[in-house]
């Protein structure tokens, strides 16, 4: 299957921020969700997709062009919509639109005018007049009806209200419905990407610090509450990347959960009251936390 994206090695490197060595590829069709706190280094990864900024090392294909070479092949396929993205204020959406029909024509004016229905725009207001949200929707919209093979979306929800949300949300799904489409896309919100992504991959400070479809990833992570006493082996277990105290009550953040794990830790005198999943949050913040791979 050919890669929606692939990079290997890539560094990109700022006076204070380094994007480390990165090694990650996505399937066409797929939905990539990129998880990371503030100055992570997302937009830095999706920058670089988009052909906008170059790495300083390692190599990146985007749809099967290698970039920076091939990168006008491959910005004829690919959408990136980020907010900080300047829009026309004194043009009309229509304006916008028309401007973008005819420099790509793969443009599909009937997808828009659903979209503009769905989003409940305007076409002719001039962007001025857009609240943030219309503002969102907008960009998405001149994104979406051009029909990427590839779409590169920077934190398309953050600052939608929640109708507004499941709206983009649900016209992401859309997207893939016709086959090979694909789509990256950054969010702080993790039960956004626990929605709809089917790969994850979380960046901290610069690293990846885990990528692996959806179900793997919360398969998994387990946490466990214990009655017993902690005793210092217990620290030596990988398996354990969180602990919290209370009374004789232990609750365990447990990753790489294997079913042995209850009998091994009555083996350490810890008996095992309850096993309970946890959300992609509670593994983020866990894993941050831990300061170590997924
Ligand atoms: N052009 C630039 N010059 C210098 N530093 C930069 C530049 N662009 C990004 N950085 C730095 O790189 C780091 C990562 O930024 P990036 O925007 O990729 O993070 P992010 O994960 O998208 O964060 P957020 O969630 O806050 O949007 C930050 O410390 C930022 O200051």
């Amino acid at each position: 299957m050919t890669a929606a994206f692939s990079v290997s090695g890539l560094g990109k490197r700022y006076p204070h921020f380094e994007l480390h060595d990165i090694d990650l590829a996505l399937a066409e069709g797929e939905i990539m969700g990129l998880v990371g706190v503030n100055g992570a280094g997302k937009t830095t990864l999706l920058r670089i997709l988009a052909g906008i900024s170059s790495p300083d090392s390692g190599t990146v294909e985007v749809l099967g062009h290698s970039l920076p070479r091939e990168q006008v092949a491959a910005k004829r396929q690919l959408g990136f919509a980020s907010e900080d993205m300047r829009l026309y204020r004194k043009r009309s959406l229509r304006w916008h639109m028309d401007l973008i029909a005819r420099a790509y024509p793969d443009w599909d004016e009937s997808y828009a005018g659903i979209l503009l229905k769905r989003f409940a725009l305007r076409a002719e207001q001039l962007l001025d007049g857009f609240s943030h949200g219309q503002r969102v929707k907008a960009l998405l919209l001149l994104n979406l009806a051009r029909r990427p093979r590839l779409l590169l979306l920077d934190e398309p929800t953050t600052g939608l209200d929640p109708v507004a949300r499941v709206e983009v949300l649900e016209a992401l799904s859309d997207v893939l419905r016709d086959g090979d489409r694909s789509v990256v896309f950054s969010s702080h919100n993790t039960h956004d990407i626990e929605q709809l992504a089917d790969t994850i991959t979380f960046l901290h400070e610069g690293r990846m610090l885990a990528s692996c479809d959806k179900e793997s990833f919360i398969d998994r992570w387990r946490r466990m509450v214990c009655q017993g006493d902690w005793t210092p082996d217990l620290a030596h277990w990988p398996q354990i990347a969180a602990l919290r105290r209370s009374g004789s009550v232990l609750e365990l953040k447990i990753r790489d959960f294997s079913d042995d794990l209850a009998g091994r830790l009555k083996g350490q005198g810890l008996d095992v009251r309850t096993v309970h999943p946890m959300s992609l949050e509670d593994i983020f913040i866990t894993t941050v936390r831990a300061g170590e791979t997924a």
